[in-house]
């Protein structure tokens, strides 16, 4: 109460945060993986390291944002997109050698398991193994009992990360009933390395998954939920602890060290890495103080500055290599200035390296090449020796096939070549030109030209023989040109003639034809084009098929695994179920056990279909069961069984409740 004022509403009902994005519950996962996931896979892609984790309290979205939901494929969240938006990425990209890993941890009640060990389908999760943290003299995190597991591909990664889930999902217990009690880290490790070079790059991505951030008191939880609820709560503390102190300046000391979480997000957290935090809320009026704190944290977190460099280092293996080389080439090259020679033998191998180097110099036609040995004064002798054995015994083939000593010789080989080559071509355009006439004139209408120049060859021959001639005259050549006896031959011959113009018509016009199909085969490749332009359209839509294809299986295999996770958990469910109403059952005394109502069952039942419809065909039976789930489970199936042969006997109700007692009592 204010003197001045009177009452003051002290009660804030105003906050204000900022973020770089909000998304409502409307946004759908593709928007979700393109703001929020691609751009931190391409630093990854980069050689940066980068994390992206969700906090908020249960049931807020969490794991529904960072592995998927469990109904429809388009659910599917960003580790799935994230993978196949690397891998395409990293098909596309040939100018370098990637090696993809992919790590699966899970935190539970401050104990670290490998979810992609294969041991987690026959033994419990307790027995397994637990990945422990061992730290080296530069402060960096190791991971033991934790395995890299190799993922060439995209359905590798995510036949992985399916099988950490189911067994994420085996170690789940009825109290511990969701994913929602422990944190989740998938790790999917890149490194890649230019052809030939010692630099490998190497980049990790944690997709993180937190637990449940509700406060205990709120949950009102006891006994071993309590337990865990607040090594949670204590890993979540340890957690903001991390981030007020990155927060804060001049803070020396980050206790990164309190909890196994924070110790694996070490670098994530005030590191080296390109880190983004998703804040999920449930937008309830109930939940509010939840959002709140929620928004709080993440103001905390926008905070850090992380300090991401490119993670390069040098392949210790071919580092030595190239030293090696290094050491004797300068050796050599001392040796050589101060004239201290080395006067051991070559070896064998540097014999076979020498003779392999000198080959292959002769064999370059490049006149640039060189040979180099180094400054080893026995390998330049060696050298000179095996030259002057080349030349001296004319290996020929090996000088020949080199220019610096064979180029005169290839020279004049070359233009005798050219010449005999000239002259061929020379000849066959000859031939092609006569060819070519001789087509033109027997084709189309030079026919007639052909015809009326042998007529006129003919009428000369006449003239020629006559000479020039006189009207008279020349009526009476006519005359005798008729009488004469060769005028039957000249008739003769102009018929044959006209047989052979017919003759040589129906060539030319099949010239003609053949021409024409010659003129097709010129229009080969437009030909070639259009069965080229078929190819590629063929191509692009076996391409366009063939993506859809490959999409397909991934959305087949997706919706495989969602399916079977959908089984595991109704079988789950139904053991829960099962053994709550055992326990009920054996809470009653032994009178009510012996007249125990199996529909009181049947009521209670929610998950396990086909055991209430058994429950229920006897829910007007009293049914002595044991208490122990094993042995009902076999009296009610044998009930069952018993019920469906007495049925097929057509045997009346009341008749099969009388034997269904009989046999009960003999249990
Ligand atoms: N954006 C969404 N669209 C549709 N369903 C959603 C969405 N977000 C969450 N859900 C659904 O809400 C339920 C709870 O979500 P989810 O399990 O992801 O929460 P959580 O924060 O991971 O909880 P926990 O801390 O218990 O693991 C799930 O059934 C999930 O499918």
């Amino acid at each position: 109460r204010d003197l001045a004022d009177g009452f003051i509403n002290n009660k804030r009902e105003s906050y204000k945060f900022k973020f770089q994005k909000i998304f409502d519950q409307e946004a759908k996962q593709d928007v979700i993986f393109d703001s929020i996931a691609k751009p931190v896979a391409e630093c990854v892609l980069a050689g940066y390291n980068g994390t992206i984790f969700a906090y908020g309290q249960t049931g807020s979205g969490k794991t529904f944002t960072i592995t998927g939901g469990a109904e429809r494929y388009s659910d599917r969240g960003i580790i799935p997109r994230t993978l196949s938006y690397i891998f395409d990425q990293l098909q596309k990209d040939s100018s370098k050698v990637y090696t993809t890993h992919v790590s699966y941890l899970e935190i539970y009640n401050e104990c670290g398991y490998d979810l992609l060990d294969p041991r987690h389908e026959a033994s419990k999760m307790e027995d397994l193994p637990k990945v422990t943290i061992m730290e080296d003299s530069d402060q960096n995190i190791h991971l033991k009992n934790l395995s890299l597991q190799q993922a060439t591909n995209e359905e590798e990664a995510l036949n992985l990360l399916f099988l950490g889930d189911t067994n994420r999902m085996i170690a789940e217990t009825p109290m511990n009933q969701a994913s929602s009690r422990s944190h989740c880290i998938f790790t999917i490790h890149i490194s890649s390395k230019e052809p030939g070079s010692a630099t490998i790059r190497r980049s990790k991505l944690h997709l993180v998954d937190l637990a449940g951030s509700e406060r205990v008191a709120k949950t009102g939880i006891g006994g071993h939920l309590l337990t865990e609820a607040k090594y949670i709560n204590l890993s979540l503390h340890y957690l903001e602890q991390v981030i007020i102190a990155l927060a804060e300046k001049n803070r020396s000391h980050i206790p990164y060290r309190n909890s196994m979480m924070t110790s694996v997000l070490r670098d994530s957290l005030g590191g080296n890495c390109m880190t983004t935090m998703i804040a999920m809320l449930a937008m309830d009026k109930r939940n509010i103080d939840e959002s709140i704190s929620t928004c709080r944290f993440a103001q905390r977190v926008a905070l850090i500055k992380n300090e991401a460099v490119l993670n390069e280092e040098i392949d210790p293996r071919l580092m030595i290599i190239q030293l090696k080389k290094e050491i004797q080439d300068l050796k050599d090259e001392l040796a050589l200035v101060t004239g201290k020679q080395r006067k051991s033998e070559l070896s064998q191998e540097e014999l076979l390296q020498l003779d392999e180097l000198i080959e292959t110099f002769l064999k370059d036609n490049d006149p640039d090449s060189s040979l180099d040995v180094g400054a080893d004064m026995r390998k330049i002798k060696y050298c000179f020796v095996h030259m002057k054995v080349f030349f001296l015994n004319g290996d020929e083939n090996q000088i020949i096939n080199h220019p610096m000593s064979s180029g005169k010789k290839l020279l004049s080989q070359d233009i005798s070549e050219e010449k005999s080559s000239n002259e061929e071509l020379e000849k066959l355009k000859g031939l092609l030109q006569q060819r070519d006439n001789e087509i033109s004139i027997l084709c189309g209408g030079k026919m007639q030209n052909l015809y009326l120049l042998m007529t006129l060859k003919f009428s000369f021959f006449y003239l020629g023989a006559g000479g020039k001639m006189s009207l008279g005259c020349q009526e009476a050549f006519e005359i005798f040109k008729r009488d004469h006896a060769d005028s039957i031959t000249i008739e003769d011959n102009k018929q044959l003639l006209k047989q052979r113009f017919d003759e040589a018509k129906c060539l030319g016009e099949k010239l003609n034809e053949v021409r024409n199909k010659i003129s097709e085969i010129n229009l080969c490749s437009d030909v070639c084009w259009k069965i080229c332009n078929t190819l590629s359209s063929s191509h692009i839509s076996y391409k366009t098929v063939y993506s859809r294809f490959k999409g397909l299986k991934v959305e087949i295999e997706h919706l495989q695994f969602l399916m079977e996770k959908v089984k595991m958990k109704l079988q789950k469910d139904f053991e829960v179920w099962w053994s709550e109403e055992a326990e009920k059952f054996q809470a009653l005394g032994y009178e009510n056990k012996q007249t125990y109502k199996v529909d009181r069952l049947s009521l209670i039942s929610r998950k396990s279909r086909n055991f209430t419809e058994v429950v229920r065909k006897h829910s007007s039976t009293s049914i002595p069961l044991t208490g122990d789930s094993q042995a009902d489970a076999d009296i009610l199936a044998f009930i069952k069984a018993r019920q469906n042969i007495l049925q097929k006997k057509g045997k009346s109700c009341q008749e099969i409740e009388s034997q269904t007692k009989i046999c009960s009592t003999s249990f």
